[in-house]
């Protein structure tokens, strides 16, 4: 062993010492060409196993796909996923790095979605995976919970919403609510030329709708002042935190998880302000069911609903599952049809001649009242549910905005058994697969070459709505699991839409930043900053002339 203090210690002149050093200097000449080749050889093989692509990607040794999915997620994920989806006919398989859990298959191809959502329904659960990234959030509710706990699930909350007394309870808080609350918050910031975040006013929106209706309770968020609301902070900041474990290898985000610093750190802060919100509203009605008169437990919203069932074991459901429905219906209900509703808005402004026609079509119906007709018509003007069903053309733009950016833009599922895709795609067990729903309404092969303008006549026939097959417009899933909230959805964003649209326009901010979020649902990165301006009486006495 050398000890390289002897070195220098020795003298230069010393003959002995300097055939050493000489000999000494050859071996790390040596070592640094030898260490230049071994260099030389590791780029090289690097070099040509990264040349090595797969699906168009390039596929890197230990790390597989990850440097393309991170490039990915400094720009925008969505895009980046259609992109490689439409130079790969609708399907590819994404490698993540070694031993991790990132590996996947992502399709946009609706004869997979058939496939998967449809007729193999069965063979393709949500699965462990899913459940495990989601667990902290979303527990057992029915966003993640396959088998027997999601049917029972299922099939209480599809009776409640389809019952008569549902509808009632969704007509009248929405007139509430739209009338009472969001027209008002809409006036203040015209009286006080303020600009306000139309994303942030239409969540209020959705939150206390979907509170009343499915918790009978109402938080009261959608308020002039807009008051500051804990809850809606923490369960955004919970969702996007959920997202980000999807797209990291799952022993990061554990071993994250476990000495809690990071994304993990705010999920757990974020998830204990939603438990405080559904905690503080399980125990409300509880206390309120037991302090009513049995007449009076009559109650159908659905909360009070599951709190009358029981589980397997006979016994009535714990806190901890009725905080998972809880918190799975605000997801559901409150995130879903305001970001649709502020996407909607935003095309709409960068469209004004389908505004033109969306008014032409509301004056139109208003136009059938008898008052209207004699020229008694009195105001406040409040939409009926059948003048609402009759908006075909809003229908068909609200319809064309979720085309272009769906609120679930990806979704999960795992392969039970090996299975085969239509498009021939082999799927081995324990496969997790990923429905790109986003990339699905930018594919010339499904909408054809007009595929990213926004065209509400697309959804026309003959001036009526038509529908498209769920596995070609896939915005609210399909098969069994397809959207419980879908008609309730669309009655909701036509009352808001027709009652915003009748009174006033919106204009974005200039220059205000709009993206999407990388999130559960797809919020607008920064909000939809709007000024708000009264319609012009003269311009909607015209309209109502023209259409009678
Ligand atoms: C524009 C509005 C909406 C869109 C685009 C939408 C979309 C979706 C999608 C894509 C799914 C499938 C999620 C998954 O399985 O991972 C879903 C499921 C569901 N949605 Fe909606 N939704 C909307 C509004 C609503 C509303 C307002 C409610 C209720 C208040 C609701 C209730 C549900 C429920 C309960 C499920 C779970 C169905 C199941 O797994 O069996 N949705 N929705």
């Amino acid at each position: 062993m050398i000890n390289p203090s002897n070195l220098t210690s020795a003298s230069s002149n010393d003959p002995a010492t300097v055939n050493f050093m000489s000999r000494r200097l050859f071996f790390l000449q040596d070592i640094q060409i030898l260490e230049l080749f071994v260099a030389l050889f590791v780029f090289v093989v690097i070099h040509s196993l990264r040349q090595k692509r797969h699906h168009g990607l390039a596929v890197w040794p230990v790390l597989g796909m990850l440097p393309s999915l991170v490039g990915g997620l400094r720009t925008n994920m969505y895009e980046w996923l259609t992109d490689i989806l439409c130079r790969q006919n609708g399907t590819f398989r994404f490698k993540g790095p070694l031993f991790s859990s990132l590996n996947c298959v992502v399709t946009s191809d609706p004869r997979n979605l058939e496939h998967l959502l449809k007729s193999k329904f069965p063979n393709f659960p949500k699965g462990p995976f899913f459940r495990d990234t989601v667990d902290d959030l979303l527990g057992n509710g029915i966003f993640s919970a396959d088998d027997e706990t999601w049917q029972r699930q299922r099939k209480t909350a599809s009776i409640e919403f389809h019952s008569a007394k549902f509808r009632q309870l969704t007509t009248e808080s929405l007139l509430e609510l739209v009338h009472f609350r969001l027209l008002p918050v809409l006036e203040n910031s015209i009286e006080q030329s303020l600009p306000i975040d139309l994303q942030d006013v239409l969540l209020r929106l959705t939150f206390d709708n979907v509170c009343m209706i499915a918790f009978g309770v109402d938080p009261g968020c959608l308020h002039p002042g807009l008051p500051e609301i804990p809850f809606a902070k923490a369960f955004e900041d919970a969702t996007e935190a959920t997202v980000q474990r999807f797209v990291s290898p799952t022993c990061i985000w554990k071993a994250m998880r476990y000495l809690n610093v990071g994304t993990e750190k705010k999920l757990k802060i974020s998830i204990k302000g939603v438990d405080e919100f559904a905690e503080d509203v399980i125990r409300t009605r509880k206390k309120e069911l037991s302090m009513q008169s049995d007449d009076k437990k009559q109650r159908s919203d659905l909360l009070t609903v599951f709190m009358g069932l029981k589980d397997e074991q006979g016994q009535p459901f714990s806190d901890k599952f009725l905080r998972d429905i809880c918190v799975n219906f605000i997801l559901a209900g409150r995130d879903t049809s305001s970001v649709a509703l502020s996407w909607f808005f935003w095309l709409l402004e960068k469209n004004p001649a389908v505004e033109e026609r969306i008014l032409a079509e509301i004056c139109r119906i208003v136009g059938e009242r008898a008052e209207v007709k004699t020229g008694e018509c009195g105001s406040p003007l409040i939409f009926r549910p059948e003048e609402i069903k009759k908006m075909d053309y809003l229908q068909a733009a609200l319809s064309e905005a979720l085309r272009l950016y769906p609120s679930v833009p990806v979704d999960h599922k795992e392969v039970v058994e090996d299975d085969i895709f239509p498009d021939g795609t082999v799927l081995k067990r324990g496969t997790k697969v990923i429905y790109a729903i986003y990339s699905m309404g930018r594919m010339e092969s499904i909408w054809g070459k007009d595929c990213k303008e926004f065209k509400p006549e697309r959804w026309l026939r003959d001036g009526r709505f038509m529908s498209e097959s769920a596995y070609k417009f896939t915005a609210f899933n399909g098969g069994p699991r397809l959207c419980l909230g879908k008609d309730f959805a669309y009655y909701q964003m036509k009352f808001a839409a027709s009652s915003i649209i009748y009174r006033y326009r919106v204009k974005v901010v200039k220059n205000h930043p709009v993206e999407p979020k990388l999130a559960l649902t797809m919020y607008m990165k920064h909000g939809l900053k709007v000024n708000i301006y009264r319609r012009d009486e003269s311009e909607l006495q015209r309209c109502l002339k023209r259409q009678l």
